[in-house]
């Protein structure tokens, strides 16, 4: 989509809004020229000729101009800061929404916090663009060529000047224009490294103090700054060669002038008045040239804004699939699924054929990093795969739609994410219907009710930044929770308890065993005895399935399995022996 197609697109239902505005700006400046033009009246007609009669008309007029100026000069901003607000939200909300349906691979291309920028820096920009500098360059062209017409009315020798000037801003905002926006990208780009850079640093505050990195990270941020610091130089360098252009065009032009004007005026070729009228709308028409070449540079400027922002919310967004989901899901079926995350790497998952049927407890086990994680993601549709399909009841899990899938599966990640708000802000995460009987029974199912029976303000208790109040155990339990509250049809647990005490473990195991009937749970497990009772066990190794079986079957034999479930037993009993 063409720029311009786009920001028709932004604009949509706001055109009357627009126009107001339009309007409001070119009244404006009518009443402005109107205050300046009555002078001549005034001076002419009023004071040289005598007409002391005509007075009390020429200041209820300039009156009436005054008053309509200032009324107009403060309701034009007000209705240009709405149209504004009304942007920044649209933009931010399309950006939220891109960022939300692009796939997953896409998004992790870029650190979090640049994307934070593009809301609170770029969308801001854009949006002053839209409403109020272009209204504004509108405005002051508009001006611009109504003096330019009184100019050349009153003088043709005038008219000479003034477009001497015009075409001399047009062809200076043109050159350094692009100059500009080159300087501009750059210096954006590294003020967001930067930003990016101190997000970051805080966030890593304890890594840094507890290995003893301070000035490591402090070469990192001055190296950072240094880029900043050398681009913004340049951009200052280039703003004073603008101001260089500009400033001796517009005094040469206010020289020639009044040269020109008292000259005319000595020789009795124009009246007083015209000469004061003409030097103030020269004044004006430079004033509005100045003003319009500015406009210009910064929207060059800003062109580089709507490039970056535009670059994001043209990402393809993952496909939402149309098909509806059968009830109940009777089946999911991995068929010769091979995935990579990055192009050029070698896969992660290999031919991988998974059958996971309905209300059957299917374990993942394996060693770390052989792609049990990652068979998460798939089911979640944050990843799809390069080769082979995923079934639903025999249909493609790409093909099914999204919503109607997630809202029939509830992932317990390895980290859950925590909103720094309540525990049951937390919990209910937005469900519509969450009965007190039922959310009193996950509590008990995931030991939540321990938890908070000893905070303050029990469920209400305000949890930090990403959960960090809580401890990993008790994290984990919410995150159990969370997932439990949706009912959800399939379960996936990705070492989901695997930070709880044994005896905490132990329970919420069994709790889970227990009222999985017609549920469907994924276990991810290092933890095998966790597991032991499932009905399907798949074992990894280097992204390929390598066994399958019950535990009893794969117990048999020289397996992969047996090898690390004796392990496990032999490093438990050796903890138990030294310990006193
Ligand atoms: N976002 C990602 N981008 C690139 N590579 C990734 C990404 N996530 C995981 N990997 C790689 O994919 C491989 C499989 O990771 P995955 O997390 O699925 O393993 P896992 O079996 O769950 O490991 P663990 O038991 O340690 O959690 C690893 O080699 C990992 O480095």
């Amino acid at each position: 989509m063409k720029t311009s197609a786009w920001i028709l697109n932004l604009i949509k239902n706001m055109k009357g809004a627009f126009l107001l505005s339009f309007l409001l700006l070119m009244l404006e400046a009518g009443t402005n020229l109107a205050t300046t033009g009555l002078q001549k009246w005034l001076i002419d007609d009023v004071l040289i000729k005598g007409q002391y009669d005509q007075l009390f008309k020429v200041v209820s007029l300039f009156a009436a101009a005054f008053i309509s100026y200032a009324v107009l000069y403060t309701l034009s901003p007000y209705v240009m800061q709405r149209n504004e607000l009304i942007l920044i939200a649209r933009i931010q909300e399309k950006l939220l929404y891109t960022l939300q349906s692009i796939p997953f691979s896409e998004y992790r291309k870029k650190q979090t916090t640049k994307y934070v920028h593009y809301f609170n820096n770029d969308a801001l920009l854009i949006a002053d663009v839209l409403a109020a500098q272009i209204p504004k360059a509108i405005q002051s062209l508009v001006t611009a060529v109504s003096l330019t017409l009184i100019i050349g009315y009153i003088s043709p020798v005038l008219l000479v000047i003034v477009l001497w000037l015009s075409i001399s801003y047009y062809v200076a905002s043109k050159k350094m224009g692009l100059k500009t926006k080159v300087i501009s990208r750059e210096v954006q780009d590294r003020k967001t490294e930067l930003l990016v850079h101190i997000e970051e640093g805080i966030a890593s505050t304890r890594e840094v103090v507890a290995y003893h990195r301070r000035s490591w990270e402090s070469a990192i941020y001055n190296g950072l700054f240094e880029k900043y610091f050398k681009v913004v130089m340049q951009e200052g360098k280039l703003q004073n060669k603008i101001s260089f252009i500009s400033e001796p065009l517009k005094w040469g032009t206010n020289i020639a002038v009044i040269g020109y004007g008292a000259y005319a005026a000595m020789h009795e070729q124009i009246s007083l008045g015209v000469f004061v009228i003409m030097y103030q709308f020269s004044f004006q028409l430079v004033t509005n040239y100045q003003q319009l070449f500015d406009i210009v540079i910064q929207l060059y400027n800003r062109k580089a804004l709507f490039e970056r922002v535009r670059e994001v919310l043209d990402l393809e967004p993952e496909a939402e699939g149309q098909e509806a989901l059968p009830v109940p899901i009777d089946e999911v079926c991995f068929e010769q699924v091979t995935f990579t995350y990055e192009e050029d790497t070698k896969p992660v998952l290999r031919q991988v054929n998974l059958r996971i049927p309905r209300g059957r407890k299917v374990a993942l086990v394996g060693s770390s990093g052989s792609g049990k994680s990652t068979i998460a993601q798939l089911m979640l549709r944050l990843q799809v795969p390069d080769e082979g399909t995923i079934r639903v009841n025999q249909v493609e899990l790409d093909s099914i739609k999204r919503s109607e899938w997630l809202n029939r599966l509830s992932v317990v990640p390895q980290e859950p994410y925590f909103f720094p708000e309540t525990i049951r802000t937390n919990l209910i995460l937005g469900l519509s219907e969450v009965s007190d009987h039922h959310l009193q029974k996950v509590l008990e199912m995931t030991r939540v009710d321990d938890l908070i029976r000893d905070l303050p303000n029990g469920l209400d208790t305000v949890i930090g930044e990403r959960g960090m109040t809580l401890s990993g155990g008790q994290r984990q339990r919410l995150a159990i929770a969370r997932a439990l509250l949706k009912d959800p049809e399939i379960l996936i647990l990705d070492e989901a308890t695997s930070a709880l005490d044994t005896e905490t473990e132990y329970f919420i195991q069994k709790m889970l065993d227990l009222h999985r009937a017609g549920r469907t749970t994924i276990m991810i497990a290092h933890r095998l005895s966790t597991i032991v009772n499932a009905d399907i066990i798949y074992v990894m190794e280097n992204g390929r399935v390598v066994e399958q079986g019950t535990h009893d079957e794969l117990m048999k034999g020289n397996t992969v399995y047996k090898r690390l479930f004796t392990a496990q037993v032999m490093n438990n009993q050796n903890e138990m022996v030294s310990i006193p």
